[in-house]
């Protein structure tokens, strides 16, 4: 079932035409991967799902419902959360206040707490910790904590891998493996063997649109095609 439809969206940054008209669907559960080069489209993309710029012309279907020029706190609301590349965490506050200005009614949820300490031990160890004491990884941990400190349908997350050891990403593979049982995971990757190892549908942004669909499976074994679209050697 088609959990999120992005149909012919064209967004302008200022006088810049950046996406061409994205037309893509995503399936509910798993994970679905945003590949692409540098500059392609792929945070815009996501920006103009979460309403943080607002396509025109094209919409965002969610659930059936046009979501499009819903403000961002709208969207959220409707069961989409958005861990962006620079994380959006408060570094002066704690992991815990960081968390529970994430929670809906400004308390916590002790069983969901409870499932983000067993994905993130680090979290529960550091809990009184200001994020920004927190290391590269800690903190993209704590930034996929506050998305999913809510249940939430979908959760955009940009590039979480940028900069972290391959331990810590390895750990990250598993928690968003996790998640996604219960949620559907729209992830914009650069590390093509991170993407790869969790994805389960994919689609490649060049220039402001959408180049290939289908599944990471047929995509990992086209090296030409990831050669053409990502001028990537497997
Ligand atoms: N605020 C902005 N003002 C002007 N141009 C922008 C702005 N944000 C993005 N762009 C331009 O829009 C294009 C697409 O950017 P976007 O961030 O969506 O690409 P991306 O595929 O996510 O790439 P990257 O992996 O480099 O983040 C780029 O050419 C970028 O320079």
């Amino acid at each position: 079932m088609t959990l999120l439809s992005l149909n012919n969206m064209k967004t302008d940054i200022g006088q810049y035409a950046v996406l061409h008209g994205v037309t893509l669907d995503i399936p509910e559960g798993g994970v679905f991967v945003l590949l692409g080069r540098n500059g392609a489209g792929k945070t815009t993309t996501l920006r103009s799902i979460m309403g943080l710029w607002t396509p025109t012309p094209g919409s965002v279907t969610f659930r059936g419902a046009d979501i499009t020029g819903l403000h961002t706190a709208d969207i959220a609301r409707k069961g989409i959360a958005y861990v962006p590349e620079n994380m959006g965490i408060f570094g002066g506050l704690t992991v815990e206040e960081n968390l529970i200005l994430a929670t809906d009614k400004g308390r916590f949820d002790q069983a969901r707490l409870k499932r983000i300490y067993e994905l993130f031990p680090a979290l529960e160890q550091f809990w009184t910790k200001q994020a920004w004491s927190l290391s590269g990884g800690q903190k993209q941990m704590l930034a996929v904590a506050r998305a999913i400190i809510e249940p939430r349908a979908l959760i955009l997350i940009d590039e979480p891998t940028k900069g972290l050891a391959p331990s810590i990403v390895a750990a990250m593979a598993e928690a968003f493996r996790e998640i996604s049982q219960n949620a559907t995971i729209l992830l914009v990757e650069q590390n093509f063997h991170f993407a790869k190892s969790i994805g389960r549908d994919m689609a490649v942004i060049d220039d402001g649109l959408v180049a290939h669909a289908g599944t990471m499976a047929d995509f990992a074994a086209d090296t030409e095609l990831q050669e053409r679209l990502l001028s990537l050697s497997a």
